[in-house]
């Protein structure tokens, strides 16, 4: 990867690893770093969940999951803190908002059980099969999951509390969808000063791969860092 200027995300440890990323490499203090998995839920990673019922292909997602399982290993490993988001609602909706919200027009979960009513009160609600995480990525005691009502982690959650009390700057973004979920919280992130890094082969997106492209150069030009699991490792557990 091209390095031409290494990026110190790190005020107090000079001699922090350096992650290799693009547009270059960035210096992450693992204590001040956190490994974030967007809603690896079935309803966005399995056949028969929300995403597969509303019309966008999933049937590729395996190889993604099997990359952020290795990720957490890794974090787990070198001590950065894990952190999982779940995506959805109570299983009367009340959180989804009702028409005064621009989220029950655009949610396509929303719509599509508008449409197919013998869905109402599976898709995304908490308590069913489909908010579940993927068995293969069950959380660690010592992981937090932190359950949002939007596409955003930091909107109407305590995300960013959870990250400063425990001095979290650094945000490695993993999951689905890379162009929705991950993508706006990193965004958000970046407005709240933290250093956001994506792992290209640890999400997927919802929509055509051109879909997570754009997110890719969104990010490596505006808005943070694109790196891989294999960087990873070798940033935090082969040198
Ligand atoms: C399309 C979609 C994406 N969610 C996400 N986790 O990125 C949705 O929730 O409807």
């Amino acid at each position: 990867m091209n390095s031409v200027n290494t990026i110190c995300a790190d005020f107090t440890k000079q001699s922090s690893p350096v992650l290799e990323s693009l547009p270059e490499p960035i210096k992450l203090d693992p204590s001040q770093t956190a490994l974030i998995v967007v809603d690896m839920q079935n309803a966005y990673a399995s056949q028969g969940g929300y995403l597969d019922l509303a019309g966008f292909d999933v049937t590729s997602t395996k190889p993604v999951i099997d990359k952020i399982k290795q990720a957490v290993d890794i974090a787990h490993q070198s001590g950065i803190q894990v952190i999982y988001f779940r995506n959805g609602w109570d299983n009367k909706y009340v959180e989804a908002g009702g028409s005064g919200s621009p989220n029950y027009h655009k949610s396509n979960a929303l719509k599509t059980m508008r449409k197919n009513p013998e869905l109402e009160g599976t898709l995304l609600a908490k308590g069913g099969w489909d908010y579940e995480l993927v068995d293969e990525l069950t959380p660690a005691p010592q992981d937090i999951v932190i359950d949002k009502p939007r596409y955003s982690g930091f909107a109407n959650t305590n995300f960013d509390s959870v990250l400063r009390s425990r001095g979290i700057r650094n945000l490695l973004f993993t999951g689905i969808a890379t162009n929705v979920c991950v993508e706006t919280t990193l965004r958000d992130g970046f407005f709240l000063e933290y250093f956001g890094v994506l792992l290209d082969d640890a999400c997927y997106q919802a929509g055509p791969v051109e879909a997570h492209e754009a997110t890719l150069y969104n990010v490596k030009t505006f808005f943070g860092w694109v790196s891989d699991v294999a960087s990873m490792q070798q940033c935090f557990l082969d040198t």
